[in-house]
């Protein structure tokens, strides 16, 4: 900002706005605009903004929460261009009521908790009304950087957000609040380690382990899978068709259900001992649907190849054992089975998912990937957490993480190390859900199956 001529910035902000606007109206000549403006810059945005719109034609009226403290020159530059102004929130019902579109500046990165209770009736009159809700930079009243809400917030159909992503973008539950996100490059010079990522579909593609023609199945990698019982065969299952279409050359199976393992895949190599007796392995999952079998966890943290622990493993798996482990380790809970490892209650794992999976990591001395709406993976230190960009509300179906431990651990057999394996695993099991499901209810076998179309999609 220093280097540049007062309120450049701004306005470029206020065209990227503008243009989305713009979109969003279809025709912007005779549209009836509110504003909220609140005190800080956020609400300077939004008053540039509606002086854009005003210019192309659009009755622009803008609600000033504090009157006082208003941005100067945005509310001088609105005025110009004969927009109306109305002065406190307590005049905002009928303007909301006739709207077209709202344009969100109460706060943006500057907020702090939730709206205060002047702003708060405001984003319940926007939500109400007919009009379309853009937010700028980020619905006001989620936490920018953690994508918790603390109390009332912004509802948006559409996010315009300035120069970067923001966590609460990315993270439920903000991340419901924001509608579609658009970003608006406004030349900030961004610093070199983002606190969150999301992978695309080229990088991806760059860690994808593909055959060499040197490859033979051993040097592909072999993940070995303990899980399923008398009482769950079906888990042992899932995760087999998960590890199988991960990429390693080929699957172990150790364990009680075996022959519903060969049953279904005859390529897999079974055994019906302990992990330690089953042969090399270059990874292990370890947990879905292993009931109390304690001693297969056990074994399979004293191996030393990486291991992923799902579903009952990680109630088993024995904190100490993990953290002292030198290979990599990878748990992935659901908020339910993070919140019992953290001794708290799920809702506040569901409210907090980035401190929670730091926390996580940080007590295991792991990577964790956190299931869920919004899927994270985190290892332990300062880098950047990982997000799923990928998932879909389809894949809650019973089995769906069973398939995606066989996936991940295929993953790590083939190489990956356990951020780029739970985030790649992660990416193609939403993928494949998503064209799984193409909008229809789907289990988990056909998330499984579609993980190879997922795989090309990727390529393309
Ligand atoms: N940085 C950049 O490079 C660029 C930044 N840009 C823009 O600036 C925005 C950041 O502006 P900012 O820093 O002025 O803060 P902002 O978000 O407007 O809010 C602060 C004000 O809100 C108030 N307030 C706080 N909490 C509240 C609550 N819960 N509920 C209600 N009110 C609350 C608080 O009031 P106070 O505590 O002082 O009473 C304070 O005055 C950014 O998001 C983007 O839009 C772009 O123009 C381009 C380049
Ligand atoms: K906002």
């Amino acid at each position: 900002m220093a280097r540049l001529p007062d309120g450049t910035l701004m306005q470029r902000a206020a065209a990227g706005i503008t243009a989305a606007c713009a979109d969003l109206l279809g025709r912007v000549y005779g549209s009836r605009v509110v504003l909220l403006v609140g005190s800080g810059d956020n609400g300077g945005d939004a008053l540039y903004t509606g002086a854009r719109l005003a210019k192309r034609g659009a009755g622009v009226t803008a609600v000033l929460l504090t009157p006082d403290r208003t941005h100067p020159a945005g509310l001088a530059a609105l005025r110009r261009a004969g927009g109306t102004v109305v002065r406190g929130p307590e005049h905002a019902e009928a303007p909301i009521r006739r709207a077209h579109l709202v344009i969100d500046g109460i706060v943006g990165i500057g907020g702090k908790g939730g709206l205060r209770p002047d702003a708060a009736p405001l984003a319940d009159l926007a939500q109400e009304s007919r009009a379309a809700v853009v937010a700028v930079d980020l619905p006001s009243g989620v936490d920018a950087g953690t994508g918790e809400v603390r109390g009332a917030a912004v509802r948006a159909d559409l996010t315009v957000t300035l120069g970067t992503h923001k966590p609460g973008l990315l993270v439920d539950p903000a991340r419901e609040y924001a509608g579609s996100v658009r970003l608006v490059d406004i030349g900030l010079a961004l610093p070199g380690d983002p606190e969150l990522e999301a992978l695309q579909h080229a990088d991806v593609a760059a860690l994808l382990p593909v055959p060499g023609a040197e490859s033979d199945k051993y040097r592909r990698g072999v993940v070995g899978i303990a899980a399923g019982s008398a009482r769950y065969p079906g888990a042992a299952v899932l995760a087999v068709a998960g590890a199988l279409r991960g990429g390693a050359g080929a699957v172990r199976y150790a364990g009680p259900a075996g022959d519903a393992v060969i049953a279904r895949f005859p390529e897999t190599l079974v055994s019906s001992g302990s992990p330690d007796q089953a042969g090399r392995v270059q990874a292990w999952v370890v947990g879905p649907g292993a009931g109390d079998d304690a001693d297969a966890v056990t074994a399979v943290l004293n191996a030393d190849v990486p291991v992923l622990v799902d579903a009952d493993g990680l109630r088993l798996a024995d904190r100490d054992l993990v953290r002292a482990r030198r290979a990599p380790t990878l748990l992935t809970p659901h908020a339910g089975e993070a919140a019992a490892l953290l001794g708290v209650s799920r809702e506040e794992v569901e409210g907090a998912r980035l401190t929670s999976v730091r926390k996580l990591a940080e007590r295991y001395g792991a990577t964790v990937l956190l299931k869920g709406s919004t899927t994270l993976i985190a290892s332990p230190g300062d880098g950047p957490v990982r997000v799923n960009p990928t998932g879909t509300g389809w894949l809650a179906t019973a089995g769906s993480g069973d398939v995606l431990s066989g996936l991940t651990g295929s993953l790590l057999a083939a190489g990956l190390d356990a951020l780029d394996a739970g985030s790649v695993g992660a990416y193609l099991h939403g993928l494949a859900g998503r064209l799984a499901a193409d909008g229809a209810p789907v289990g988990a076998h056909d998330v499984a199956e579609a993980v190879r179309d997922a795989w090309r999609d990727v390529m393309d």
